[in-house]
């Protein structure tokens, strides 16, 4: 079962204000990496972030995004969870999609520990019962005691990170689309963050990650796809395409 297929799909952005001295100057630099396009005077300029992108995703894909800075692996997994949909091709999603591409999305400053509990579960497409469930799991992770009877404005930026971590890997995904998450906190929380990571990608049934950081994708990904200029330049087992990457980036 394809839990995702992506058809020649490309993403484009328009630049409304491209007639802007030093808009268009960065605008000419990029033009010159092939992703800019503007018709014939020049007022209409699209940014292609994704040009004609072909991917499908099954059980057991574990895919590893790699490229430069701008190469299009956020937008990549942006597309795949939903926020943007294809300005041409096409793309079909089964399964639920868990985008942990900002951990701290859905939080709410007035709102209790507890009640953004309920808040960001329901956002990641957990169900009433469902989160009622795991309240008690999730808070225990935590160890804010009980700060979680307290508005998270009052909180730090850790127990922040410590309060969105848990709730976003409280989650059962059928696809865990993952942007370099991990890596704040104190060090005792990262050891705990880590074990609890691995749960949680060992109950995914697809996982697409991206990342610089070469040791995690080849710690993770069994596929991995190099990104350039919003094209596949590459795709296929992580190590082939490890070695090819690393000869050249
Ligand atoms: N909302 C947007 N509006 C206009 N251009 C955008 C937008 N989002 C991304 N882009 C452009 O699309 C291209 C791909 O960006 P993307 O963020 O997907 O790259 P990336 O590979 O994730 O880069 P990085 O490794 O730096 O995070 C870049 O040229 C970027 O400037």
């Amino acid at each position: 079962m394809n839990y995702i297929k992506i058809n020649n799909a490309s993403v484009e952005f328009p630049i409304f204000d491209a007639q802007n001295r030093s808009i268009k100057s960065e605008i000419m630099k990029l033009g010159k990496r092939g992703i800019i396009s503007s018709d014939s005077n020049g007022k209409h300029v699209t940014i292609k972030s994704l040009d004609s992108v072909s991917l499908s995703l099954e059980h057991g894909d574990k895919l590893g995004l790699i490229g430069n800075n701008g190469a299009g692996k956020s937008t990549l997994l942006k597309l795949i969870s939903g926020i943007y949909e294809p300005s041409k091709g096409s793309i079909t999603r089964k399964g639920k999609i868990v985008p942990l591409l900002d951990i701290a999305l859905g939080m709410d400053d007035d709102s209790t520990g507890y009640q953004n509990i309920k808040l960001r579960g329901l956002l990641l497409g957990m169900t009433p019962a469902e989160i009622d469930s795991k309240r008690l799991e999730i808070a225990e992770f935590t160890e804010l005691e009980d700060y979680l009877n307290l508005p998270i404005r009052t909180y730090s930026m850790g127990m922040r990170i410590r309060l969105a971590f848990a709730i976003s890997t409280a989650v059962d995904p059928d696809v865990l689309l993952l942007d370099e998450v991990i890596g704040t906190g104190d060090a005792s929380f990262i050891q705990k963050a880590e074990k609890r990571f691995n749960e949680l990608k060992d109950r995914a049934k697809v996982i697409v990650l991206a990342s610089h950081d070469n040791a995690v994708i080849r710690r993770i990904c069994n596929k991995t796809a190099w990104l350039e200029g919003g094209k596949i330049k590459m795709i296929g087992e992580t190590e082939t395409i490890m070695r090819e990457y690393e000869k050249c980036c």
